[in-house]
């Protein structure tokens, strides 16, 4: 029987997000002991349950509230939203973060010999797709023609193969349509993975865990993008030192022991330090320059 009180979340078993969703949970503080073949893992630590599933059932099981949350390609739960949506105000789940992983776009693309002017030069296309909603929901508000057939796999054959004149697939690198001699010419969507929680009551348990692990979330993903930076720099030039360093905020400056000259300058940044900042700073006179990746962050 099933606890109503431990939270449930729905994670991709094996492919692009797997890992990174681990990961996100594990730097949560979240103790999870997962076996390759097991569908559920429970917490040691915390009231939380692990669900691993192939990422197009996630939407699904969050819909019907079969699990609490899920960690998914914005693509994929909007593409089964579409199919299931025959009232558009109804609401099927709520984005609660986006993630910093998982980043990539949904691409019209042709072969590379194809003239290309404008979507109009799509008119009657024959497209092969692993998302017909999106595509459809795309190309009827351009009011282009199509047809489409669904393909699950290997969508980036299909023009080469002469079974469609283009396709609708996801770009990230851009190397698969490269390798397949294919040319992106519209991005339709952009996505990236997403915490999403299904609608409906929740208990006042679930809520509080749902808000600590939301910050817990947050802060992870605030320590991923910011640095601790410090440097020493002559006190003549702190304002033109300081000023190179985007995203930088109440700078600590302390002095130097046996310096009269440079100061030592300790930031947190929510911008990574390029190595032509750090060039610039060192003709400014600047010494000791690290840059240290942040563990954990609370604001
Ligand atoms: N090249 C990419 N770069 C970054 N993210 C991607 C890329 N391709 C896909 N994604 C994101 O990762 C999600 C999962 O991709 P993946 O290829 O693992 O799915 P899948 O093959 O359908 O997996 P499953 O076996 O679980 O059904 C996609 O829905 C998309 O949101
Ligand atoms: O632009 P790129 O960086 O080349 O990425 C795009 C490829 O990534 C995805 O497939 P994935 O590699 O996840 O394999 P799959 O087709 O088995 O899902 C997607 O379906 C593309 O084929
Ligand atoms: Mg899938």
């Amino acid at each position: 029987m099933l606890n109503k009180n431990r939270l449930r979340i729905a994670i991709q078993k094996s492919g692009r997000l797997s890992q990174e969703s681990i990961k996100l949970l594990t730097k949560c503080g979240i103790k999870i002991n997962l076996k390759q073949q097991q569908l559920i893992s429970f917490s040691e630590n915390m009231p939380i349950d692990v669900v691993r599933v192939r990422d197009d059932d996630i939407p699904g099981l969050v819909m019907d509230q079969v699990v609490d949350l899920g960690i998914i390609g914005k693509n994929v739960i909007e593409e089964e939203s579409l199919r299931r949506n025959i009232d558009p105000k109804k609401i099927l789940y709520t984005i609660l973060q986006r993630l910093d992983f998982g980043s990539c776009r949904l691409s019209l693309s042709i072969p590379i010999s194809q003239k290309y002017i404008n979507l109009k030069s799509l008119n009657n296309f024959r497209i092969a797709t692993s998302y017909p909603y999106l595509l459809k929901k795309y190309l009827d508000q351009k009011k282009i023609n199509f047809n489409f057939f669904i393909l699950n796999g290997s969508v980036e054959v299909a023009p080469s193969a002469g079974l469609s004149d283009a396709i609708c697939d996801l770009v990230s690198t851009g190397a698969t349509l490269e390798a397949n001699g294919l040319k992106e010419v519209e991005v339709i969507y952009s996505s990236t993975a997403c915490l999403v929680s299904r609608t409906g009551d929740v208990s006042d348990i679930k809520k509080i865990l749902i808000n600590k692990l939301m910050t817990r979330i947050q802060g992870v993903i605030k320590a991923r993008e910011s640095k601790y930076i410090m440097l020493h720099a002559p006190y003549s030039k702190l304002q033109s030192v300081i000023s190179l360093l985007h995203g930088a905020e109440h700078p600590t400056v302390s002095k130097l022991a046996g310096e009269t000259d440079k100061v030592a300058i300790h930031m947190v940044s929510s911008e990574t330090l390029f190595w032509e900042t750090m060039e610039k700073l060192k003709i400014l006179g600047a010494s000791s320059i690290l840059v240290l990746p942040i563990e954990k962050m609370m604001e």
